[in-house]
């Protein structure tokens, strides 16, 4: 079994994949902690050949989960953001200060896509551009919908926007604090992602391919106007691309891949910035 770890700030994502089969076997989530020890929560370690992982917590987590890690598994492998990989060129002046769940999502996109915008909601939303040729321009980083919440201290922290709610009605105006707060920040995260997308697009001239990932991918994704897909294995994908370890990851082919997008007419995107601009 593969054991592949994404650790974000907010949750330690992990998934066990079979490497015979590329089957996802089990998932799983936990706190991102000070510490990441087995217990009821986590994996069996026993079943694991080999692990991924991708890290954005503190230094002290990472070498925390690697030191416990490489005394039960044979092969540990840690991703970070290198100056170039699989054709793609980092866009940072530093480049290793590139968040590495950014870097394993903009080549998982341009693996999957060719040039990409690649969106991921989590703690951060993060929205990344690699243009077709590989060159990725850096990004925009911005707080996710948990921390914008968090941030007024409103009393309405614990009222989580339902997953489940149409854009139309988060877009309302609100009618009680924990709407007005609720679809305020809605707001302020899909219009910076649109406008963001329709910048980017317009200064370069190209019409990319939206991907979305992360822990709020699925509600951000419905205000979204442009075709775009949902990765949720996005991360895991840049693990996969930059560590192969079964016949599926070598021959390129990335586990759960959504189709790739068409992107609309590069008038449409221009026609949409202009009235943005009007308002
Ligand atoms: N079951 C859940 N538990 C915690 N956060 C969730 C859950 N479902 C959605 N979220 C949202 O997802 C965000 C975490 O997403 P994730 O992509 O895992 O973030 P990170 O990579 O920063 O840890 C939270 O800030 C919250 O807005
Ligand atoms: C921007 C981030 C905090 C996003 O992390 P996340 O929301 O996925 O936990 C992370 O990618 C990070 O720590 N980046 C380093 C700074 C940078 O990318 O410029
Ligand atoms: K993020």
């Amino acid at each position: 079994m593969i054991l592949d770890l994404d650790i974000g700030n907010t949750l330690s994502k992990w998934r066990l994949k079979d490497a015979d089969s590329s089957e996802i076997r089990s998932r799983g989530a936990v706190w991102t902690r000070e510490e990441w020890r087995p217990g009821a929560d986590i994996p069996d370690l026993d079943v694991v050949e080999a692990v991924r992982i991708s890290s954005v917590a503190r230094k002290a987590v990472l070498q925390e989960t690697v030191g416990l890690l490489r005394r039960r598994v044979g092969t540990v492998h840690v991703a970070r953001s290198t100056h170039e990989a699989l054709g793609v060129s980092n866009g940072y002046e530093e480049p290793g200060k590139l968040g590495v769940d950014r870097w394993m999502g903009a080549l998982a996109g341009y693996q999957l896509a060719g040039g990409c915008c690649a969106v991921d909601c989590g703690s951060a939303i993060t929205v990344d551009f690699v243009l077709p040729g590989g060159r990725h321009l850096g990004g925009y980083i911005i707080p996710g919908l948990r921390l914008m919440k968090e941030s007024l201290k409103l009393g309405t922290r614990n009222v989580a926007i339902d997953p489940d709610s149409e854009a139309e009605e988060l877009l309302e105006p609100g009618r009680r604090t924990v709407e007005a707060v609720n679809h305020g920040i809605y707001m302020a995260a899909v219009s910076a992602v649109n406008r963001i997308y329709s910048e980017v697009c317009d200064q370069q001239d190209v019409a990319l391919p939206m991907l979305l990932t992360g822990g709020d991918a699925r509600v951000v994704s419905r205000g979204i106007q442009v075709p775009h897909a949902v990765w949720p294995d996005m991360v895991y994908g840049g693990l996969e691309a930059c560590f192969p370890l079964t016949a599926a990851e070598r021959a390129g082919r990335l586990s759960g891949a959504p189709r790739v997008p068409s992107p609309v007419a590069m008038e449409k995107i221009r026609a949409a910035l202009a009235f943005s601009m009007l308002l």
